[in-house]
């Protein structure tokens, strides 16, 4: 069963959602990649000519005009709706009333066109703008507030603040800041919860340093138990004992300075419902918006930058704004093919408790229900930017334009039919249109991993808003939430695949990858990602010259004592005793492919003979291995993709590519069994040989 016996726990307000009070999320408008070719964009007559004009009380107000005017702040569920009205035209849950539920605290006040501001400002000469010394010692030593009169409400925490590690690399010159990794891929482990102590589950990933394990429990023919290992490799690992302080410098802390330099970078966190996602992202928003403020009111002072703060959601394929309540929005394609959303509301901000106001007010309103593994469940992607603007002259009496942005998305959990079977047909719903979106998402992802021409942004709105996070000089950080519990480990492999994969857009621009010392490689090589399956094409000849694919034994073997291996020091790292180790690879080399051609005539000993046979059955698991893995990753796609009710030719033509995988893995297979068979055959002739001369 896979979860922690997710059907059956559910709540009596199963279904029934309500509006989470707590949690947030996170920001952007939307625009598509052609920002990217920016450094020569002249596009001045951007529709945001008639932008919005500040207020005195330091926020814009948007009513966007041309769509969008449908409210949405109908009902959430009528009982009399039936399933076709809810998928045609999906509502938003009433909003919840709170006493200090202050409407027009943040209304808008001007009409206003800047949510078609989606081109970024083109680059002009800002002076000081990370020129080296005149970033952040003239306020050296100076007390926050001394400096910042925008800052007075937060005056208190403010004053006497300590340098971060932003402050401190922000005197770092722009070289530092443009060596970000282009797509970082973090995974973070929370702990075990009290249902799943109470069930007494296991916690079955093993973290080390940028790595982690997991331990998958498996039934033989004969159903006796083993385990097998999956091991991974990301950019950062985070265990359960990672404060979300530590979260943010690994994640976010390192994009902040970027965004000033014109770049559109976006955070966001993915994984099984209950994985940890929105406790992730929650503090991140707010935490960015502190040291862009630092970085506006010191470094940048004067220069005319303004913060701006944004907060939709997508939910059942559509958009809602967060802080204008609940109204719809619309997304569109203006002449340039920039993806805009039309009537988003943005407030100028410029102290961190406004921010924090804002971001409780959106979340408060976000679509939340119940699943089987999270009674406060997402059910939206939610979506919060921070936009940099300025005007193009650095003043205030000009309309200003975006300089770069900010995008944190919370993504709503993936689920599967198998976890959902308990759930009411509204909830099934909502998980098929997530489902839906988060497939147009691995779409994305793959097509861009097979360096397709076409990447299929429009297959939703998801995809639609993350284009930026993936096109030319972006910033991407993904978020990878995992359960450590044994109940999860099917839903943990499949996040921690879809990572790696994602992982492998980052492909050249990760320096880490091509250090790692031979061990984490291989891990790596553990875990087969469908994208570098459909990348095959080589020939059995071909993949033997290819290093990582091929030097791997099955990982599996018969399951020590957990305390052995969780623990023991006398095991390696990765479960496997440091004889066994080196062993299978001396000096960390893949073994096999230093192995000689084995001549019947020549004088091997029975171990080198034995040795050899073993590699070559190590072989033929570690291709089996990748097929099932495969088969894996096509079960959770095809899951997705039958939930997602896609028309039947998609299917189809998904499940073509999938069998030429899979007939790719077969050939490779009975290749590497005749090879076994040759030399089963060499052995033989050899104790043949032995034993007629005498020995
Ligand atoms: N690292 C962590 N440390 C402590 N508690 C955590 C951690 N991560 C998550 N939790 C707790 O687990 C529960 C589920 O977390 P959360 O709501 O963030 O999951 P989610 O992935 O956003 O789920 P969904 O997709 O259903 O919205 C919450 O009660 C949260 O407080």
């Amino acid at each position: 069963m896979n979860g922690m016996g997710r059907q059956g726990q559910r709540s009596g307000t199963t279904g029934v959602h309500h509006q989470r009070q707590y949690s947030d999320n996170f920001l952007e408008s939307s625009s598509n990649g052609r920002w990217l070719q920016s450094a020569g964009l002249q596009h001045l007559q951007s529709s945001n000519a008639s932008s919005a004009i500040p207020q005195d009380f330091g926020f814009y107000g948007s009513v966007g005009v041309g769509g969008g005017g449908a409210q949405g702040s109908r009902m959430y569920r009528s009982a009399q709706r039936g399933f076709n009205d809810f998928y045609m035209e999906p509502n938003t849950p009433p909003r919840r009333k709170n006493s200090d539920d202050s409407p027009n605290e943040f209304s808008p006040g001007l009409l206003d066109l800047h949510s078609f501001d989606t081109e970024l400002l083109p680059e002009m000469p800002v002076s000081g703008l990370y020129d080296g010394n005149s970033l952040y010692p003239p306020v050296r030593g100076r007390s926050f507030d001394d400096s910042e009169p925008y800052l007075t409400k937060q005056t208190g925490r403010a004053r006497g603040l300590p340098e971060n590690n932003l402050l401190k690399s922000i005197a770092v010159d722009k070289e530092k800041a443009s060596a970000v990794a282009k797509i970082k891929v973090v995974v973070r482990k929370r702990p075990l919860n009290k249902k799943e102590l109470a069930k007494n589950e296991e916690d079955i990933i093993d973290t080390y340093s940028n790595s982690l394990t997991v331990h998958e429990t498996k039934l033989k023919v004969d159903l006796t138990e083993y385990v097998e290992k999956h091991e991974f490799v990301f950019d950062a690992v985070l265990n359960e004992e990672v404060s979300n302080d530590e979260v943010y410098r690994e994640t976010v802390e390192p994009i902040v300075p970027i965004i000033f330099q014109r770049t559109k970078a976006t955070c966001f966190a993915y994984g099984q419902t209950g994985s940890g996602k929105t406790y992730t992202m929650k503090p991140l928003p707010l935490k960015a918006s502190r040291d862009i403020l630092r970085l506006m009111h010191h470094t940048y002072r004067n220069h005319g930058f303004q913060l701006f703060v944004s907060f939709f959601e997508i939910y059942g394929g559509k958009l809602f704004d967060l802080l204008n309540e609940r109204k719809k929005l619309c997304m569109r394609e203006d002449g340039k093919q920039q993806v805009c959303i039309v009537g988003l509301q943005e407030y100028r901000v410029s102290d961190v408790e406004t921010i924090k106001e804002l971001i409780e007010r959106g979340s408060a309103t976000r679509s939340t229900g119940t699943t089987g593994a999270n009674e406060e469940s997402s059910r939206s992607h939610a979506i919060l930017q921070l936009a940099i603007k300025r005007s193009a002259d650095g003043s205030e009496s000009k309309p200003p334009r975006l300089v770069g942005k900010l995008s944190f998305i919370d993504l709503a959990g993936s689920e599967r039919g198998a976890d959902t079977t308990d759930n009411d047909k509204q909830t099934r719903m909502e998980g098929a249109e997530i489902n839906k979106s988060l497939l147009a998402l691995k779409e994305c992802i793959r097509a861009l991993d097979n360096d397709q021409g076409h990447i299929p942004f429009r297959g939703s709105k998801l995809t639609e808003v993350l284009r930026d996070s993936f096109m030319g000089n972006s910033r991407t950080v993904m978020v990878s939430c995992i359960s450590p519990s044994s109940g999860s480990c099917e839903h943990t492999l499949n996040t921690l695949r879809y990572a790696d994969r994602v992982k492998s857009l980052s492909k050249g621009n990760n320096p880490k990858k091509d250090v790692l010392p031979p061990t984490l490689n291989l891990k790596e090589s553990t875990t087969v990602p469908l994208s570098s399956a459909l990348q095959t094409s080589s020939t059995f000849e071909d993949e033997q010259g290819e290093s990582e694919d091929f030097d791997t034994p099955e990982e599996t073997y018969e399951p020590p004592p957990k305390s052995l291996w969780k623990k023991n020091e006398k095991l390696g790292s990765f479960g496997f005793s440091n004889a066994e180790e080196k062993l299978r690879r001396p000096n960390g080399q893949p073994k096999w492919k230093e192995t000689p051609r084995v001549d019947s005539k020549s004088s091997h000993s029975d171990d080198d003979l034995n040795f050899l046979l073993q590699e070559e059955e190590d072989l033929v698991n570690a291709h089996r291995k990748q097929v099932e893995d495969t088969m894996n990753i096509v079960k959770e796609e095809m899951n997705l993709l039958v939930e997602a009710d896609q028309p039947g030719n998609q299917l189809d033509d998904y499940v073509s590519k999938l069998n030429a995988i899979l007939s790719q893995k077969a050939a490779g297979i009975m290749q590497l069994q005749t090879r076994l068979a040759q030399f089963q055959k060499r052995l033989k002739e050899h104790n043949v040989l032995v034993s007629s001369s005498g020995y």
